[in-house]
């Protein structure tokens, strides 16, 4: 019997859709396995904006910190949509306040929906990676008045105008993720990659150095330097040869986003983000799809709900410690994607033998496959 704090942050366009599929199924995973799960939802995003002037308040991180983890949707909307703060500053908020360094996105297509994938079938046979992707440092946070010296913006020069981003990375940044993704690998296929750009940027000529370094540490874990362009292409031409992958901040948003297509749609990639802070359970941590808002198709009903519910599995192993119960919603999403349900995402237009379905009712199929 476990009891533990959920800060619920649904956000813009299709997070509360998504979000709330996956808040179902932990209550279903609470009444099965007998634990008492308390749901806070807080404002975040375009509406936190609209209601508070900013796009996450003092109150929401206070009720975060005080959770046991965070269950996001996303935040986002269309780029013209109003003045005020943007509301992605929400995660940078939340990723600085709670130092949330490693953000794990595994990466494991279902064979059932190898049609849905762009790429043969043949290709993606025996893919299963994880990347590991630094969340705390890189170019993202100079906009954040938190970080001095780290100049992000549009100035005058001269005549014209310039635009300056910081892309910096200390030894220390580099260090405690470079160790997650060690530790990740040498508890599965014991190998690693380690995406960069060395031979063009100085901050990726500091992060070969610090991967050599704690190699040694890790002597059972075979592990590669790869350029991140050759990385891009190595991910479509041969996924199966990953195992695990670390990369800065920005290299790894766009990889993940390029690779979610071996899933057949990026609704279907869950993520992890976590840092050192721990709880009475395990490692506090904030937990969302990798798709954003998805404007196009809010309030439709269409949005994919798997990569929110396979977070809210992360959720349970890595911030709740209930192995059995993460692999339970696993297992629920796994039988029904094979029992053939599939959203508009992930449906090949000639198969015949599965049934699509929206938003809603595939959370229900899912919830009610689960079985403590
Ligand atoms: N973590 C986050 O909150 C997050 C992540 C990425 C983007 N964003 C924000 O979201 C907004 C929209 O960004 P975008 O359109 O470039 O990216 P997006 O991920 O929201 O959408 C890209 C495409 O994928 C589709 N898609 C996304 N999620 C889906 C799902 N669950 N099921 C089915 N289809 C899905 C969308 O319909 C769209 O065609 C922007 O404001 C962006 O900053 C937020
Ligand atoms: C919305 C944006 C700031 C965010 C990021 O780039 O980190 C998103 O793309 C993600 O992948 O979580
Ligand atoms: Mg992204």
């Amino acid at each position: 019997m476990s009891r533990a704090a959920i800060a619920v942050l649904a956000g813009d366009g299709t997070g509360p859709e998504v979000t709330a599929q996956a808040v179902e199924v932990l209550q279903r995973v609470g009444e099965l396995f007998h634990h008492t799960f308390t749901f806070q939802h807080c404002l975040v995003g375009l509406a936190a904006v609209k209601a508070d002037g900013e796009a996450i308040s003092v109150d929401t991180l206070g009720a975060c910190a005080r959770s046991d983890a965070i269950l996001f949707g996303a935040v986002g909307g269309t780029l013209h949509e109003g003045a005020g703060p943007r509301p992605e500053l929400a995660l940078s908020r939340l990723r600085t306040t709670f130092d949330l360094y490693a953000n794990i996105r595994p990466i494991k297509p279902f064979e059932a929906l190898d049609l849905a994938s762009p790429l043969r079938s043949e290709y993606l046979k025996g893919t299963d990676m994880v990347f590991v992707r630094e969340l705390s440092a890189g170019l993202y946070y100079g906009h954040l008045e938190t970080v001095a010296g780290k100049p992000s913006e549009i100035r005058r020069r001269g005549a014209q105008l310039e635009a300056i981003d910081t892309l910096t990375y200390t030894e220390s940044e580099i260090e405690r993720v470079v160790r997650t993704a060690f530790e990740i690998a040498g508890r599965r296929g014991r190998r690693l990659t380690s995406v960069d750009k060395a031979n063009v940027l100085s901050s990726s000529v500091l992060w070969r150095r610090v991967v050599d370094r704690v190699a040694r540490d890790h002597p059972a874990v075979t592990y590669e330097h790869m350029l991140v362009d050759t990385c891009a292409m190595r991910l479509i031409r041969s996924p199966a040869d990953f195992d695990v992958l670390v990369t800065e901040n920005l290299f790894g948003d766009i990889l993940t986003d390029a690779a979610s297509m071996l899933t057949g749609s990026i609704g279907m990639l869950p993520s992890a983000s976590l840092g050192a802070r721990r709880t009475e359970h395990g490692l506090f941590g904030l937990y969302e799809p990798v798709h954003g808002s998805a404007p196009d198709i809010a309030g439709l009903n269409l949005a994919n709900p798997i990569g929110t519910i396979l977070s809210a599995a992360l959720l349970l192993r890595y911030s709740l410690g209930l192995h059995r119960e993460a692999a339970a919603v696993e297992t629920a999403v796994e039988e029904v994607v094979q029992a053939g349900y599939r959203t508009a995402d992930i449906h090949y237009c000639d198969q015949s033998e599965s049934t699509v379905v929206g938003t809603r009712e595939l959370g229900r199929q899912i919830r009610d496959r689960l079985r403590p």
